[in-house]
């Protein structure tokens, strides 16, 4: 089953609460939350208050993917906010272990990330202890950007480490992108511009289709 998570990094943000509702009467299966520092990658989105905020505008399950510096500081945060999985990167953080035993002591789900540049041998020590692997397939920070091809094959290598893991695409994702990532292991598929900049609904089953 592929689920297609949109960014709400390309939502209207001076009607956010409508854009959740809307996103998610059009067939959302996640609502995929960008949250980025300014240190970590070159953007600054929203935190925890503004999460929380939109919290019970929908059902759907509350994806968070931290683009922050030293993310086990604020995992407590996002779990009372409403986070029902949390990402992390695997660059973000001395103690990718530590980090996400301490996600996984709270009642969510635990997902690893990897930049462009980082391989995917990096994540392999610790992928029996995650739900999903995120794989960037672009350098985090902005929507909007190209595709890189080479993450197809870094989708191939995961699905080669773990038939039962989910994994998550995020960067560059339209129906020709979607059909690759698919071909090649993914099953979830984060969008923003693609599905923003266009009707919600058709956009979101182009994407599973
Ligand atoms: O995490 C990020 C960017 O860092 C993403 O979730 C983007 O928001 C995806 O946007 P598009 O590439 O689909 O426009
Ligand atoms: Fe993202």
């Amino acid at each position: 089953m592929i689920k297609i998570a949109p960014s709400i990094l390309s939502a209207d943000f001076s009607k956010l609460g409508e854009e959740i509702i809307a996103i998610s009467n059009a067939g959302a299966d996640y609502i995929h939350i960008d949250v980025m520092d300014g240190n970590y990658v070159p953007n600054i989105s929203f935190g925890p208050l503004v999460i929380k905020s939109i919290r019970d505008k929908t059902d759907k399950i509350f994806d968070v993917h931290l683009m922050i510096d030293k993310p086990e500081r604020y995992i407590k945060e996002f779990v009372d906010a409403g986070a029902d999985i949390i990402t992390i990167h695997a660059e973000s953080t001395v103690h990718l272990h530590r980090t996400i035993q301490l996600i996984k002591n709270f009642d969510v789900k635990v997902g690893v990330s990897i930049n462009p540049g980082t391989p995917v041998n990096n994540i392999s020590q610790i992928i029996n202890d995650i739900d999903m692997v995120l794989i960037m397939s672009v350098n985090p920070g902005f929507g909007g950007q190209n595709f890189i091809e080479f993450s197809i094959d870094k989708i191939k290598e995961v699905r080669a480490l773990s038939k039962s893991i989910d994994i998550e695409v995020d960067g560059g994702i339209n129906n020709e992108t979607a059909k690759k990532c698919i071909t090649a292991g993914a099953n979830i598929l984060v969008a923003g511009s693609y599905i923003f900049n266009g009707d919600y609904e058709e956009r979101i089953s182009s994407l599973k289709d």
